[in-house]
């Protein structure tokens, strides 16, 4: 027992009554999160309506004037508002498992804490669960800003149906690991191939004579030196919890501010939120300048292009699609029209979803 002065204990007295009334206000606004879940049930209309969010979050943070740490203002909103929505309907996210991947941190970041999580083995996986219809969502990562495109991604959306519904950022810091937490003892450091081409030079540098061994994940990486001492692993700072190891070095990626974007894919886009990118995956005419006269729409609908990406055709030589994102909501005239446009000149044309951008990336959860 602490002998706390009787100033402390009056104020620590208003901080149990006001922490009271804002349970009482948490249970309050659940209740009518639920009763607005009811009516749209009636309606028919779709639980999650992010121009709504958004605008709660720019209200909020207006009130706030910076008084309470911004940063911190959004995770509690965050995570008030994914539960009230979760509370309308259950969800579960695949995710590139197992458990404690990047994937499944960013899963957490963006579906909150009260999300049920399904891991799956590798990133197909989370397609065909969605397309299935098994799970409401899934998580994929679609690009890194260091080591580019996630291809197994891309090369996805050409064999399953399904939509992207957002996006989410998130800072990634690489962790070297094992059991012991001595160096002395790696003689293999196993990781995903992007973690072991984001450390490359470190590796090379501090470990030269150390072979690496690529698995399908960080978190399977991070098992297999749970379960044997010479093993060393890149992993997240969950999966050191999770598998119960020790850090031999943080922080070893080989460039600072090393993002992943990751994508949320399901059965529907959401509706315009205000800030939203378009997705297209588009084959082009083989005719001299095809593309160039794609990117000419774009500029005279005034179209802001972010992103484009081209992948081989499989099975095809030396034909290719292209992975387009522009900035805007296909309930947009300009991009409506722009697509339309777009699509006549294309030999495939697919929209693969308009969704509420990602906004910065955090590594914080
Ligand atoms: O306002 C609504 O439409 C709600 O369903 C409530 C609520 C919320 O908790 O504030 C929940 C889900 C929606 O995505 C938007 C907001």
């Amino acid at each position: 027992m602490t002998d706390n002065s009787p100033e402390i204990n009056k104020i620590r007295r208003r901080i149990d009554i006001i922490d009271d009334s804002i349970l009482d206000l948490l249970k309050e606004r659940i209740e009518c999160a639920k009763a607005i879940g009811r009516l749209k049930d009636e309606d028919k209309r779709a639980k999650w309506d992010p121009l709504r969010e958004r605008q709660i979050y720019t209200r909020l943070l207006e009130n706030n004037r910076g008084v309470f740490p911004e940063q911190a203002l959004r995770s509690i909103f965050h995570e008030v508002i994914t539960s009230c929505r979760l509370s309308q309907k259950k969800i579960m996210v695949a995710y590139l498992g197992p458990e404690a991947t990047f994937t499944h941190l960013a899963g957490v970041k963006y579906f909150g804490h009260s999300a049920d999580f399904k891991a799956m083995e590798s990133i197909d996986e989370v397609f065909a669960e969605v397309e299935k219809g098994r799970t409401t969502y899934g998580i994929v990562p679609v690009e890194n800003s260091i080591e580019g495109a996630v291809f197994s991604t891309l090369d996805s959306f050409m064999k399953y149906r399904v939509k992207i519904c957002g996006e989410v950022r998130l800072e990634i810091s690489h962790n070297l690991v094992c059991k012991s937490g001595d160096i002395a003892d790696i003689q293999t450091v196993a990781s995903h191939a992007q973690p072991l081409a984001q450390c490359r030079e470190w590796l090379k540098k501090n470990l030269p004579r150390i072979p690496t061994l690529p698995v399908f994940s960080t978190s399977a990486a991070a098992q297999m030196a749970a379960n044997n001492p010479n093993i060393g692993a890149i992993a997240s700072s969950l999966a050191i919890k999770t598998y119960e190891l020790q850090v031999v070095v943080k922080g070893i990626e080989d460039y600072q501010g090393n993002t992943t974007r990751f994508l949320i894919i399901g059965s529907k886009s959401p509706e315009y939120s205000g800030s939203d990118r378009t997705s297209l995956l588009i084959g082009t005419i083989d005719r001299p300048g095809a593309l160039s006269k794609i990117l000419t729409v774009l500029s005279e609908e005034g179209i802001n292009l972010a992103k484009i990406e081209s992948r081989p055709i499989k099975g095809k030589n030396w034909q290719y699609v292209f992975f387009l994102d522009m900035m805007g909501h296909i309930e947009e005239e300009r991009i409506r029209k722009g697509c339309q446009r777009i699509k006549n000149k294309c030999s495939y044309f697919e929209w693969l979803g308009s969704y509420p951008t990602g906004g910065e990336a955090t590594s914080d959860l």
